[in-house]
């Protein structure tokens, strides 16, 4: 946002990669390579990546229509499920076999949708349960308590700095439950900070905000980039993955099908079919799926 108030256009991320953009082209510099990942439910291959890099320091935007594998690669990057086979790093170190919460340690996090037990707790007690692994529930507790407390104050003190800048921190009492759903994805942001990452993956970051606190979500989205960190994302929101995302990768049917930046990729015949298939040139009347709708209006746009 420029200081009048007005958004401005984001400083977008180039040279990411190396030779022509094609699904599993080499990046200069990945934080996240995966190869031969496989994950099967019964009968239905629901990821099948060939091989796939994620830049470091850009923000990447993970799109697909609906039942694309994208949530599920989400899920087995992050170790909340596990692929029946493939290998995957993270900064250079195997991630396979590790389990969420080491994954988190090693500083790669997700964030969540507000679950209604984390509902029941307040603002500023969300935001403690994401600090890194507290010396609080060990031994210390009881042997060193002034260890204990000393821990508990800092984390206080850096979830109501956070709070702050997302202006949050009036609401920090109030239970969860009781913010919009734009204050959520906040929070579910607000959250994934206190433990200092060094890749935030966030899962559908616009889905139900209201437009008066969408400019702020994606100012906070890009701040994590200016403050070094990687993003990743899955969203179906169009026209937020052309306004902020440096490179797009395009999942269908569990596979990488187009990759490149947010213009290449929607002219991409591939990317058009997946997502239009038969229903490219037909008026799609009154479809009630919004996203193909949108990803038609782009597609338009860019032609
Ligand atoms: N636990 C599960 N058991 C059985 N099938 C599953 C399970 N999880 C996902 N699937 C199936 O795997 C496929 C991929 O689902 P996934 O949720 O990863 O897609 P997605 O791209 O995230 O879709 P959306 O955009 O609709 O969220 C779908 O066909 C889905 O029904």
């Amino acid at each position: 946002m420029s200081d009048n108030g007005t958004p401005t256009t984001p400083v977008k991320t180039t040279g990411l990669h190396v030779g022509e953009p094609a699904p599993g082209v080499k990046k200069v510099d990945p934080i996240i390579v995966a190869d031969g990942v496989k994950r099967t439910f019964g009968g239905l291959t629901a990821v099948d990546v060939a091989h796939v890099e994620i830049p470091r320091g850009a923000i990447t935007a993970l799109i697909g229509p609906n039942g694309a594998g994208k949530t599920t690669f989400f899920n087995l990057l992050t170790g909340f499920d596990k692929p029946d086979e493939g290998k995957w790093e993270f900064d250079g170190r195997s991630l396979a076999h590790v389990p969420a919460y080491r994954v988190a340690r090693m500083g790669l996090i997700r964030t969540f949708q507000l679950t209604k037990a984390l509902g029941l707790l307040t603002v500023l007690d969300n935001m403690k349960l994401g600090a890194k692994q507290q010396t609080g529930e060990n031994l210390f507790r009881s042997v060193l308590p002034f260890l204990w407390r000393k821990q508990e104050e800092e984390i206080e003190e850096k979830a109501k700095e956070i709070l702050t800048r997302f202006k949050l921190d009036a609401k920090q009492e109030d239970y969860a439950a009781s913010l919009s759903g734009g204050q959520r994805k906040l929070l579910e942001m607000a959250r994934a900070l206190m433990s200092d990452p060094t890749l935030v993956m966030l899962d559908e970051p616009m889905a139900g905000v209201n437009p008066a606190l969408t400019q702020s979500l994606l100012d906070h989205i890009l701040d994590l980039k200016s403050q070094g960190m990687t993003v990743l994302f899955v969203e179906h929101d169009m026209h937020m993955v052309r306004h902020i995302a440096d490179w797009v990768i395009v999942m269908a049917e569990g596979k990488i099908v187009a990759e490149g930046d947010p213009h290449e990729v929607m002219s991409d015949p591939a990317v058009i079919d997946a997502y239009l298939g038969a229903h490219h040139d037909a008026d799609l009347g009154d479809s009630d799926d919004e996203h193909v709708h949108a990803m038609k209006e782009l597609i338009d746009d860019e032609q």
